[in-house]
């Protein structure tokens, strides 16, 4: 093993620019947009693997389709690691939360209960709060369209809080979205690959908060503040609701009744511990689906002719008197919500995962404890998987000639992720989007807004650059198809 571990050092690391000494590649590779950087190292150097060195620390990017399903899905033994995360994990203190453990007993054990509460039949269960949370989206997009980023943040935060914990959230104001939403603004944050020197040079974490230059653990400790309560406090209320006999089904009740049955106390307060941790990461999963669905909005009224037969695939299986349901069958709705995933993803460079050890590649040596990431952008903008115009939003490319989904392709799951850490909550996440979708197109018209001299509005089209991306609102006008369009949204509240 030894000469087979001498053997592997010897070979190359896969090629990149060279850089200076100690810290390596740190200034060349950009704050923003970094996706777009490592694709063009990529064309530089001829090859779909390419590596950098962050201040001493290997970083192996993976710039094709089948690069990454090689390494994350083929070798997933070796590489579910992640990167220990010292700002966001030791510092801001996300240690709870799935999507940062590292691979081992602790990580399988919560990630188990999680896949147990998504997988598809039991997320099944879940369509009747995302069936009600779309219908209270489109009545507030009649009260406010201006303001429809706030609406689906709060359609997100409505299916995760109801699903999970049984809470009704109020429409203004609401605490728990309040507290969730402040410890994701600091996970957008503190995750951005490159914003905290700390996470190149963890010794710098000892570092007093005095210190010249340690600003970053003052913003860190007010973090903590919130990161720390969050899974807590919604927990907290469906114990009180069940004590009082008041609680709502939801994930939680139904675990904590078999938790109740089953175990002995020191058993059952690691299976709540679990539980709580699970439902926690939960919220993170509603940032994703508001992103994606914001991305929706771009897109429609980016290209109106793609909206127009979007309204002409729902209007011809449902109808135009009453409003789509998980039953209907529209492959262009299908269509459109993989191209939503595709054009735009929500994490451009996925997450970052860590190899176990030391490994080999296409002649070159992977090192234990690199990072390794699978570039979801350049991987899902590759022409030669999805066909031309990648940088154009073309739900066709998913139909075959009939217009039915072609299941000949490969799906948009790489902005899911890869490999064992793939995102389990994908199958809700795609329900969530593809109800909002239908029903949105269902009774609204999305146009570009007017200026004063009364020609369109183009929009921006930008979003903010991190691990987890966000379209910037645009300007654009949403209006009810019809009169009748709008009864049949103020009817559905009713119901
Ligand atoms: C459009 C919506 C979503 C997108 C684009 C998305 C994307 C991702 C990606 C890229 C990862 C990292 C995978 C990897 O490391 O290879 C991930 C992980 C994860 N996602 Fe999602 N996600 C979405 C929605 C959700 C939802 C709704 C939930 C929860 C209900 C969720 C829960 C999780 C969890 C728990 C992980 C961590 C998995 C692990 O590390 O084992 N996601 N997601």
């Amino acid at each position: 093993r030894v000469i087979q571990n001498l053997a592997r050092r010897r070979k190359p690391l896969p090629p990149g620019p060279r850089g200076l000494p100690l810290v390596g590649n740190l200034f060349d590779v950009p704050k923003t947009q970094d996706w777009l950087w490592y694709i063009k190292m990529s064309r530089k150097y001829d090859s779909d693997i390419i590596s950098v060195n962050l201040a001493g620390n290997t970083v192996i990017v993976l710039n094709s389709l089948t690069a990454a399903n090689d390494l994350l899905e083929n070798r997933s033994s070796i590489y579910s690691d992640r990167p220990p995360f010292p700002m966001l994990i030791d510092l801001v203190g996300f240690h709870w939360h799935i999507a940062f453990m590292r691979y081992g007993p602790r990580w399988k054990e919560h990630r188990k209960v999680f896949m147990k509460q998504f997988q598809p039949s039991e997320v099944l269960l879940h369509r009747p709060k995302e069936l009600k949370a779309a219908r209270v989206l489109l009545r507030l997009f009649l009260d406010s369209p201006h303001k429809y980023e706030r609406h689906m943040r709060h359609m997100a935060g409505m299916i995760i809080l109801s699903t999970a914990y049984g809470i009704d959230i109020l429409e203004e104001n609401d605490p728990y979205v309040g507290i969730s939403e402040k410890a994701l603004q600091a996970m957008a944050s503190a995750a951005n690959p490159g914003a905290y020197l700390v996470d190149s040079l963890p010794i710098l974490k000892y570092v007093p908060e005095c210190f010249p230059g340690a600003r970053f653990k003052k913003q860190a400790r007010e973090w903590f503040k919130v990161v720390d309560i969050m899974p807590h406090l919604p927990y907290d209320f469906v114990k009180t609701a069940r004590a009082a006999g008041t609680a709502q089904s939801s994930i939680a009740s139904r675990v904590l009744d078999e938790i109740q049955e089953n175990a002995e106390d020191d058993v059952r307060r690691d299976h709540e511990l679990t539980l709580k941790n699970v439902l926690g990461t939960c919220y993170a999963g509603a940032d994703t689906t508001v992103s994606a669905l914001g991305t929706f909005i771009l897109a429609m009224t980016m290209y109106p002719e793609v909206q127009k037969k979007a309204q002409a695939a729902i209007d011809e299986v449902v109808g135009r008197d009453r409003l789509p349901d998980f039953e209907d069958s529209i492959p262009y709705i299908d269509a459109l919500v993989h191209e939503v995933l595709r054009w735009r993803p929500v994490t451009p460079l996925s997450v970052t995962h860590a190899v176990m050890e030391d490994d080999i590649y296409k002649g070159y040596h992977i090192p234990a404890g690199s990072v390794v990431v699978g570039n979801a952008w350049a991987i899902l903008h590759d022409e030669a998987t999805y066909g031309p115009k990648t940088d154009e939003f073309v739900p066709e490319r998913w139909l075959t000639a009939d217009g039915k989904l072609n299941t000949e392709m490969p799906d948009s799951s790489p902005a899911f992720g890869f490999g064992r850490r793939i995102c389990p909550g994908r199958d809700m996440a795609q329900w969530s989007v593809w109800i909002s979708a239908a029903s949105i197109l269902s009774v609204f018209n999305i146009n570009k807004s007017l200026d004063k001299q009364g020609m369109p509005i183009e929009p921006p089209g930008e979003y903010t650059s991190g691990m987890l991306c966000y379209p910037i609102p645009h300007e654009c006008d949403i209006t009810p198809r019809s009169k009748a369009a709008e009864e049949m949204i103020r009817r559905a509240q009713l119901a």
